[in-house]
């Protein structure tokens, strides 16, 4: 993973169907922190992650990883980016480890184990995503997170779905990940209870 030290948000407004969403949002996010974007529902949660993500685009204001704007990167943002949206994004006729393979193609078969040992998934890892429950099947697209070699993780309503367990694990996952030098930035309607969140508050 690359080290860095901030992600910051310049000026940034979004726009959608005509409607302003944020207007000037400045935000220096520290690596090592866990960033939480809050607002009430349509207030711009979703719209925000996939700015910073690069799927949508904001009308003023620019994205910079360190000094660099990331419109300037040279190695593609998907290097040191990962965005998992609300949508699952499971493939449901794949297999459970047909769908951790094409996340991660050159995942180990030692490390695939071992993520769907610790998911809890190793009993369903021949059944098909269709068979499985909704919070099986988070669980599934949340196996990214076990293999990421990124150091930034763009997280919309990454607990939705998840039982407690599954939410402590969750969690466990982020505070490692914060640990070893990531940063995070998410969005839940859950509290958080192991880990700090800096607030990026959506109010027009
Ligand atoms: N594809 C789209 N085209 C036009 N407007 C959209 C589109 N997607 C969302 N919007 C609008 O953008 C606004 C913000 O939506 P967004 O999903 O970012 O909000 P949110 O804060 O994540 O909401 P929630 O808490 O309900 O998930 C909403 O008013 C929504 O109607």
């Amino acid at each position: 993973m690359q080290s860095y030290v901030s992600l910051t948000l310049s000026n940034i407004s979004i726009e959608r169907g005509e409607r302003d969403l944020c207007k000037g949002l400045s935000v220096v996010a520290k690596f090592g922190r866990l960033y939480r974007i809050v607002g009430e529902n349509g207030a711009g949660k979703t719209s925000l992650l996939k700015v910073i993500a690069g799927l949508l685009m904001p009308v003023e204001g620019e994205i910079y990883l360190d000094d660099r704007a990331i419109a300037a990167q040279v190695n593609p943002w998907s290097r040191d980016c990962l965005y998992l949206g609300h949508q699952h994004g499971v493939k449901k006729l794949l297999t459970v480890e047909e769908n951790i393979r094409c996340y991660c193609p050159n995942a180990s078969a030692e490390n695939i184990h071992k993520v769907l040992t610790q998911l809890g998934l190793l009993p369903y890892q021949d059944t098909s995503v269709k068979q499985l429950s909704a919070g099986q099947a988070k669980r599934v697209a949340l196996s990214r997170l076990w293999l990421s070699n990124q150091a930034i993780w763009l997280l919309d309503e990454p607990f939705s779905s998840l039982d407690m367990k599954g939410s402590a694990l969750l969690e466990e996952k982020l505070e490692q990940h914060l640990g070893h030098g990531g940063l995070v930035i998410l969005t839940t309607h859950q509290a958080l209870l192991r880990v700090d969140a800096q607030l990026i508050e959506l109010t027009l």
